[in-house]
């Protein structure tokens, strides 16, 4: 058998009685640093080009990012000439920081500066793995020998900083794998890194605590995280960073869970592009942190134009449910969930608190359309019709009316198997209710008020064609529904009546929803017109329309020819 459990150990837990992160809040951003264009390049089939980063860069820069690692210089020529690009035709503004990798190798390190020569600010970002498997396996040293090359590496970055000392350098050092990592001996390596870069002596150090890959629950990289923050030298002359992966599905939560521990900064990607299953989703975790009321410090209502860019960079569809990006993470298709979606939006007023069931946040923010959020299938109930009708159509609907309806559309969507849009709502709703059987079109109508009740004399038929109906009642529908029964021998039993006047908008002024019962015989109707009498008779006329046709009962004027 090969999908054996038992080939796998389980990651030990960090013993620490004493973690404080779990009561912690966040409540400010972190210092984002974006590796699109070095991490996320590294995972692509097809890497970027020096137009494609530029492009990557320029994005980077108008959202808000202040330090963005560009690549990876000593490694590849197109990476080189970016860097020489961005320095020679100064593209970079003055508050942000370009930042570049490079192995631990004195030839890589001289090379990586060669490609900064002439840069206003960069980040030289050095790193070695530390864990016991590249020790052992990969890289064939013992713990000294490993922390050896760190502090080795550290003096070469020293040394060539201080030959071109009209750059305003920063250090970077990761201990590659971090998370697997013995944390007592993570902190060795930073500390001797640490003795050579001297942050307490004014060196800008950021030391990056990577799950290069995520190996345990993020509980447990906040505590490794957290005993870094608490032991290492110089802690109050660093900056802490973290550089998650997701291969657990974690990553964004890790990351979160190491800035409660104590990191100031974080490293990701738009989207979660990376090695593997990707990077930290910088998308995800600003947006966090915009859903709690924290200015992300960085401008996501350019939603679109983010997924669009990376999309076409990478080559990577953007998933449909990706958290705040996706198309459908709006949406909701379900009975229930429209349903308070519908009260909660009737009820949210600019300037209050955004408190809207099943919405996270206004996707008006992100330049989505509330048109989105509320789609009709079979999974969908009597709100979320209703809520279609009155958003694209105006229409408001009384509750009889709306759970009619909803039937009907219900076993539409399930013949279909599919969405049904809001025009073929419309469609059904103009079918069943709206549209007059011929020969029962309202033409005029004519109410006297007398101590017995209201005469009516209603003039119904198409044109050139009319009859007057004409019946006695409390008001003009029992009338009608009088003269309606005198004429066929019908017994009308007008069982629902509303009437709603309608907006500015329409041409319509009322609209009138009735339910009549002719003996077994049920059927609704609604009308529109400009006032409501109108639209109320109407209503009356259309529904026994519906009636007569399946009774075979001719049209007033036509019985009448
Ligand atoms: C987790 C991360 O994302 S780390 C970043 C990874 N990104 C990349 O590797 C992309 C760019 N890299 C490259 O193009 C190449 O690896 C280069 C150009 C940097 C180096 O290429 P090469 O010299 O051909 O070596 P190669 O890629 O095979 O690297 C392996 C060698 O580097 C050593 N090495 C690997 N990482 C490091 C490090 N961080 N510091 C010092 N030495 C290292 C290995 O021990 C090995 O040495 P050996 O040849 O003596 O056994
Ligand atoms: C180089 C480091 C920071 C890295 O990308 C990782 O460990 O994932
Ligand atoms: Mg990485």
């Amino acid at each position: 058998m090969s999908f054996d459990h038992r080939k796998y150990a389980p990651f030990p837990v960090v013993d620490k009685p004493d973690r404080r992160w779990p009561s912690r809040r966040i409540e400010k951003a972190p210092l984002w640093a974006a590796v699109d264009l070095r991490d996320g390049n590294q995972a692509l089939i097809k890497p970027m080009n020096v137009a494609q980063k530029k492009r990557f860069f320029q994005l980077l820069v108008e959202l808000g990012y202040k330090e963005i690692e560009v690549g990876f210089p000593s490694a590849s020529q197109i990476d080189y000439d970016f860097c020489r690009a961005l320095i020679e035709d100064d593209l970079v503004p003055d508050d942000v920081s370009i930042q570049v990798l490079t192995q631990a190798r004195q030839e890589l390190i001289e090379r990586t500066f060669e490609s900064l020569q002439g840069a206003k600010k960069a980040i030289v970002h050095i790193y070695n793995a530390t864990s016991p498997t590249f020790r052992q396996q990969v890289f064939n040293v013992d713990k000294e020998g490993c922390k050896k090359i760190a502090a080795q590496a550290a003096q070469w970055v020293r040394d060539c900083a201080a030959a071109q000392p009209d750059t305003d350098w920063s250090f970077q050092y990761s201990p590659e794998t971090f998370s697997a990592t013995e944390t007592d001996f993570a902190i060795e390596v930073i500390d001797a890194v640490n003795d050579v870069w001297r942050p307490d002596q004014g060196q800008r150090v950021i030391i990056n605590l990577p799950a290069t890959v995520e190996v345990s629950t993020p509980n447990v990289f906040a505590d490794q995280v957290e005993t870094v923050n608490d032991n290492i030298r110089y802690r109050e002359h660093v900056l802490i960073s973290v550089h998650t992966h997701d291969d657990r599905g974690c990553g964004v939560a890790a990351a979160e869970l190491a800035v409660m521990a104590g990191a100031d900064r974080v490293e990701g990607t738009l989207l979660g592009n990376g090695e593997r299953t990707g990077n930290m989703d910088l998308v995800t975790a600003g947006m966090n942190l915009y859903a709690q009321g924290i200015d992300p410090e960085i401008d996501f209502s350019r939603m679109k134009e983010i997924i669009a860019l990376v999309e076409e960079i990478t080559e990577i569809q953007t998933h449909p449910r990706h958290p705040y990006a996706g198309d459908l993470v709006f949406t909701a298709f379900s009975g229930s969930h429209q349903d308070a979606i519908r009260k909660c939006l009737a009820q949210y007023k600019p300037g209050d608190t955004w408190r809207v069931a099943y919405l996270p946040i206004d996707p008006h923010d992100l330049g989505r359309r509330y048109e989105e959020v509320v789609r009709i299938n079979s999974q969908s109930g009597k709100g979320g019709v209703a809520h279609v009708l009155e958003r694209d159509f105006g229409l408001t609907l009384p509750r009889w009316l709306q759970q009619e309806l909803a039937l009907v559309v219900q076993q539409d969507a399930e013949e279909d198997g599919g969405e049904i849009t809001g025009e073929r709502i419309h469609r059904r709703f103009n079918g069943d209710y709206l549209n007059v059987p011929a020969g029962w079109t309202l033409r005029s109508y004519d109410l006297h008020r007398t101590d017995a009740g209201v005469k009516a004399s209603i003039s119904v038929g198409e044109k050139g064609d009319t009859v007057d109906l004409n019946g006695q009642g409390e008001g003009a529908v029992g009338a009608l529904v009088d003269a309606l029964n005198r004429r066929h021998g019908w017994q009308i039993r007008v069982e629902a009546f509303d009437e709603s006047s309608l907006g500015d908008d329409t041409e319509a002024n009322a609209m009138a929803c009735v339910r009549v019962r002719v003996g077994e015989r049920v059927q609704s109707a609604v009308a529109l017109a400009a006032d409501t009498t109108a639209a109320a008779l109407q209503a009356i006329l259309c529904a026994a329309g519906r009636v007569a046709e399946t009774a075979d009962v001719e049209a007033p004027a036509r019985a009448q020819a």
